[in-house]
């Protein structure tokens, strides 16, 4: 059984729980669930934006605690102040320590910045959950669904104004559920079976994903090089989680990322 397996298997578990104590009409009724979402598409290609996906993770089944004392509004607004595009929120609280409330947090203090619910989506009750709790796009891994699973999501997920970022691992789960129901594609360097990371699963995969998408490169990123390379390979967006929360003060962390990129980027023109 992988992490993963292990995951889902207790998601489903917490999902039926969920169901039990809120109702669907319950959280249709929260404030957020009307609102109209951001576009993380738009956020991530625009000219001038650094294509950061800030994360907001605390801890993880590869590295143990990252973080256990940031706060979410705090640490979010100064990922925004220092040039993320987008945020991402881990809602799993057993593997990753996150929570809805940390989704709420993070929406109330950044109002303009599209936010990502980071979490094991295998069901359309947590699709509303996500809307209700101030999310702009979700995250579905290919890893743990069904082809017709991630189109029948990615519909719920439209119907409800919200993107979709598709993440995948290897060749055969690209091919296997691409769909023009989704907006990003995300490309996981770390192998959730060995926990190591490596940007060759990018550099690699890059080439089988059309235009048509919006293309993200997740995980063990932490250098202005490395950026640049999956930039000149054709991505347009950057997830990063460890490289910032791990520091005294993941806001400039990210910062300094940002400049050593531009100044990496400018002078290579
Ligand atoms: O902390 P990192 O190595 O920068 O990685 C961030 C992000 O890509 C990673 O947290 C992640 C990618 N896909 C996921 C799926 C579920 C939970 C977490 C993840």
């Amino acid at each position: 059984m992988t992490i993963l397996d292990e995951i889902v298997a207790q998601k489903r578990i917490e999902v039926e729980q969920r169901k039990a104590a809120i109702s669907v009409s319950s959280l249709e009724q929260m404030p957020d669930f009307k609102r109209q979402a951001l576009s993380a598409r738009d956020a991530i290609q625009d000219l001038h934006s650094t294509g950061i996906i800030a994360e907001f993770k605390r801890k993880s089944p590869s590295r143990g605690i990252i973080n256990d004392w940031a706060d979410v509004a705090i640490t979010t607004q100064g990922y925004v102040k220092a040039g993320a595009a987008v945020l991402s929120i881990l809602t799993d609280e057993p593997f990753f320590g996150g929570t809805l409330a940390d989704l709420q947090a993070a929406r109330l203090a950044n109002p303009e910045t599209p936010i990502l619910r980071k979490d094991f989506i295998i069901d359309r009750y947590q699709l509303l959950e996500a809307k209700a709790w101030g999310a702009d796009l979700v995250l579905l891994i290919a890893a743990c669904l069904t082809p017709e699973e991630v189109i029948e999501l990615s519909l719920q997920a439209h119907d409800l104004s919200m993107q979709v970022l598709l993440e995948v691992h290897d060749e055969d789960e690209l091919d296997r559920s691409l769909t023009h129901t989704i907006d990003l594609v995300g490309v996981n360097n770390r192998d959730l079976k060995t926990f190591t990371t490596s940007i060759e699963t990018s550099l690699r995969l890059v080439e089988r994903i059309p235009d048509t998408f919006a293309k993200i490169t997740e995980s063990g990123l932490h250098d202005a090089d490395t950026m640049l390379t999956l930039f000149r390979a054709g991505f347009d967006g950057f997830l990063i989680g460890e490289a910032f929360m791990k520091t005294t003060d993941p806001a400039n962390a990210l910062a300094s990322l940002v400049s050593q990129y531009v100044i990496n980027n400018t002078l290579s023109i």
